[in-house]
């Protein structure tokens, strides 16, 4: 089969983006695994930490499911939103519309630039939960906030949400990467306290409203940056820490940075996510399934913004020393 596709990202966070309604395509459920699992390997495919298939939908101007790179479907994916976002608004010329998501229609636009010359996406991230079944998490209490998970270290704590995806995110002074890396690996191969698995954040206080978020996601690894990760951090450090609700928190990321809005209405918290989609190139793929091979070709380069998302990347990466 021949898929035309956008290679794109946020963040840094790379994707495959596939639009089924403009191509009229559909795949079966394992064709969308076996695709993932063929086509985002990074030594023999074309490389991303997951597919984002474009979809009808009877409720928005479109649907989004996102697929990690080991085949498994996420619930939600905050940074492959943006890059939807941008696809979408792009093609229908409208700058506030809603993509239908596994659990929830949000609405996406297009947003004041949060770098000089960036074209920026806010998606909103929601419903957010710190109910344990919610992840779901095994746990004793209502809550896991700040709490100690004795499987995966005797000398941090996490914070457990869904947004609406599974993450623990742990706060702290300097993020080693060796330690994300370990107790990431280790809390995904616990099924007796994360049945789905999970994503792991560490969080650094850089000063107020500006944090450093490393992840090692569910089904994927270490990435540059996870859009709901980020979005779940700024919420943890303004719970436990000194953030404000109501107020750009700038996320430096491996792969840049993006900004959170961490508002709470009628009781409830939700996140508006502002940051890059940026396409890397459109192509081609003729993939043949059965056999495991598939062929790239007519690849063009987005060259002018890809040259300009370098200096928001240089930009994040002075901020971390890096
Ligand atoms: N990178 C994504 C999240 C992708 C899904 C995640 N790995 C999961 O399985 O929950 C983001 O930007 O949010």
């Amino acid at each position: 089969m021949k898929l035309p596709y956008i290679k794109c990202h946020g963040s840094g966070n790379d994707f495959i983006l596939i639009d089924e309604m403009e191509h009229d395509l559909a795949f079966t459920e394992e064709e969308r695994r076996n695709l993932s699992l063929l086509l985002c390997d990074r030594e023999t495919g074309i490389g991303s930490d997951g597919i984002l298939f474009v979809m009808p939908s009877e409720k928005a101007e479109g649907r989004m499911r996102m697929f990690n790179s080991d085949g498994s479907e996420a619930e939600m994916c905050g940074n492959g939103l943006r890059c939807v976002a941008r696809h979408m608004i792009e093609k229908l010329g409208n700058a506030s519309i809603a993509i239908e998501t596994q659990e929830a229609v949000l609405p996406v636009s297009q947003v004041a630039e949060i770098f000089p010359d960036i074209d920026t996406f806010s998606v909103q991230i929601e419903p957010v939960s710190f109910a344990p079944a919610s992840l779901p998490m095994i746990h004793d209490g209502e809550q896991a906030v700040d709490s100690a998970i004795l499987e995966l270290s005797d000398k941090r704590t996490f914070t457990a949400l869904s947004v609406p995806n599974p993450h623990i995110v742990s706060l702290m002074d300097d993020v080693d990467q060796a330690e994300l890396e370990q107790i990431g690996r280790r809390a995904n191969e616990l099924p007796e306290v994360f049945p789905n698995g999970v994503n792991v954040s560490f969080v650094q206080l850089l000063e107020k409203n500006k944090i450093f978020v490393r992840t090692y996601e569910r089904g994927v690894g270490l990435t540059n940056a996870c859009g709901t990760a980020m979005s779940a951090s700024s919420l943890v450090s303004t719970i436990l820490g000194p953030n404000d609700l109501d107020t750009p928190i700038v996320v430096i990321n491996k792969g840049g940075l993006v900004n959170c809005v961490v508002e709470k209405n009628d009781g409830r918290f939700s996140i508006q996510l502002r940051g890059n989609g940026t396409n890397v190139y459109e192509a081609v793929v003729d993939v043949d399934l059965e056999n495991s091979r598939f062929e790239v070709t007519g690849q063009m380069f987005f060259d002018k913004e890809n040259e300009t998302y370098e200096k928001l990347e240089a930009y994040a990466a002075s901020e971390i020393g890096g």
